[in-house]
């Protein structure tokens, strides 16, 4: 058919896993044809992590004029909500113009504005009736919304986090259905500045945290800025120009909302690609079997990347999983596996919670450092929380860490790059603190697995902590 097209690697979606994979495929030598419907820019810049973090900033420094009280500074804030939407789209469009501008500076004749369906021997299908044929395929289609169907009834009430930073205005009341880092992310921020919030999951656990210490420390601390109902079953329909929720299970009561966010989780983004037709194997939820070390499905010329594969939904790796579909596209049938990343999340609370490497398990020791009494949480006022470190039980050597405290989003990178080093406890305490800092509160935690698994001290190293350390 005329317009018909042919390339080494051909890749759908242009969100960032997808614009990584274009990018590695064609610095490997191979053509590439890159397909999106829309090419508005990445999730991320437009609808996900940049619009959710400058909501956070502005609920940040609300937060802090209500604090300034603590040091005898006086001071109360007047939240402009329009102010507030205007700021954040206006630094929102501007990263999301710097996403578009990425996709402008590709090599001619390499986008491909459609939406693609896998056809028959292994071609593309393209809406327009076009074919696309290429030796190898990457899916970066990413992930979207769940609104689950218990929220039609009040679907002019609904956003997500494709509508909801396009409020003129903050509401005066917000249901927040969904305890993962979006829903406590954004109903955090929002409650701090100034909208009354409620939030809601079927589940009894914040952020998906099954350590009851940690876990009970978030649920107290969320609870000062959000009226929780954990381990409810939830129904809705409309009410005097609102919506109203009702819930039963751990606890029960019904309150009419101005708007309801749905942050239910947002699963891959397949429907309509026509999986079905490539022989895959796929999970119970339709996502393709993939090796995620080669980013390669089963043993086909079909690579998978980004929230599309359901394995690590956050930013650093769908970049990174697209580099790896993208080489190994281009290589194909030779590929390579490639080194992943020690697993890190961050959710952007106040405090932030960083969880990195492994769980905890019965072969690993555990050590905790207090946060609520550390010298300079409380410097700063926000003494909160605490830290789990875990390690192996041989040598101390880490492995994994929950960080519920101030600066977690810091000290998460801190520990991840020490696991990925081989660090042990004993090195990290071999290394400088200065004093005073969020990072010395760690050594604690740090003590107590050398304790634990029998490592002596480090020379130099106290067995006390400075005053207030
Ligand atoms: C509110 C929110 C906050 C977040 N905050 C953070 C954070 O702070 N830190 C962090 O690390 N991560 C965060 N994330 C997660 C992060 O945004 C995602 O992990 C990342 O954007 C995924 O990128 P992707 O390339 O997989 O998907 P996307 O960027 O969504 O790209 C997918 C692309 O595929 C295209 N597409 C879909 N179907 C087809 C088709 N059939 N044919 C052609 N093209 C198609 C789409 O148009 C889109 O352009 C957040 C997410 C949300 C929602
Ligand atoms: N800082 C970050 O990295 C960050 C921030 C925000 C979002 N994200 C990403 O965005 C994606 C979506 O986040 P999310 O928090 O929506 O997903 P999630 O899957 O982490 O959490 C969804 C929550 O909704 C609850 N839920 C699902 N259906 C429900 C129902 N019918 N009634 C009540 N509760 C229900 C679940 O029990 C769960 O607690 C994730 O991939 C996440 O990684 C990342």
């Amino acid at each position: 058919m005329p317009g018909d097209m042919r390339c080494d690697v051909a890749i759908i979606g242009a969100g960032t896993a997808g614009l990584a994979a274009e990018r590695s495929a064609r610095r490997a030598g191979a053509t590439t044809l890159l397909i999106d419907p829309a090419f508005s820019g990445t999730t991320c810049a437009n609808v996900g992590c940049m619009p959710s973090k400058l909501l956070i900033a502005a609920a940040g420094a609300a937060e802090a004029v209500r604090r300034a009280a603590t040091f005898g500074i006086d001071a109360t804030p007047r939240v402009d909500g329009p102010a507030v939407m205007r700021r954040l789209r206006r630094e929102r469009d501007a990263f999301a113009e710097g996403t578009r501008a990425q996709i402008e500076r590709l090599p001619a004749g390499i986008r491909v504005k459609a939406k693609a369906t896998f056809g028959d021997g292994g071609t593309l299908a393209l809406e327009d009736g076009r074919r696309i044929t290429a030796k190898a395929i990457v899916i970066a289609t990413g992930s979207q919304p769940n609104v689950p169907k218990a929220f039609d009834a009040i679907r002019d009430f609904v956003l997500t986090n494709e509508t909801v930073f396009e409020l003129d205005d903050l509401p005066g009341r917000l249901a927040v259905i969904g305890a993962g880092a979006l829903g406590l992310e954004l109903g955090q921020a929002m409650a701090r500045l100034g909208v009354k919030v409620t939030l809601l999951d079927e589940k009894d656990a914040l952020a998906g945290l099954d350590d009851a210490e940690i876990g009970g420390m978030l649920k107290a601390i969320m609870a000062r800025d959000l009226e929780l109902h954990l381990g409810v079953s939830i129904a809705a329909d409309t009410v005097d120009g609102g919506a109203r929720l009702r819930w039963s299970g751990a606890s029960s009561g019904e309150a009419r909302f101005d708007r309801v966010l749905v942050a239910a989780g947002r699963p891959p983004a397949l429907h309509g690609l026509g999986l079905e037709t490539t022989g895959l194997a796929l999970d119970e939820h339709g996502t393709p079997e993939f090796d995620r070390e080669t980013m390669r499905c089963g043993n086909s010329g079909i690579f998978i990347a980004g929230d599309v594969d359901a394995d690590r939904p956050v930013l650093h790796e769908a970049s990174a999983e697209g580099a790896i579909a993208g080489a190994n596209a281009a290589a194909f049938p030779h590929v390579e596996k490639a080194r992943r990343f020690v697993p890190m999340s961050i959710m952007f609370t106040d405090p932030p919670l960083a969880i990195v490497g492994r769980k905890a398990a019965d072969d690993l020791v555990t050590g905790t450092a207090d946060y609520r009494d550390q010298g300079r949480a409380r410097v700063e006022a926000r003494a909160d929380g605490m830290a789990q470190l875990r390690a192996a039980p041989g040598d101390g050597r880490l492995l994994g860490a929950t960080l519920l405290c101030p600066g977690a989003d810091h000290l998460g990178h801190l520990l991840a790059w020490s696991i990925e080093s081989g660090a042990t406890a004993g090195d990290l305490l071999a290394r400088p603190f200065y004093h005073p800092t969020l990072e010395e509160g760690l050594k604690p935690a740090l003590r107590a697995i050398c304790a634990q698994v029998g490592v002596k001290l480090p020379a130099g190293s106290d067995e006390e902590g400075a005053s207030g350390a």
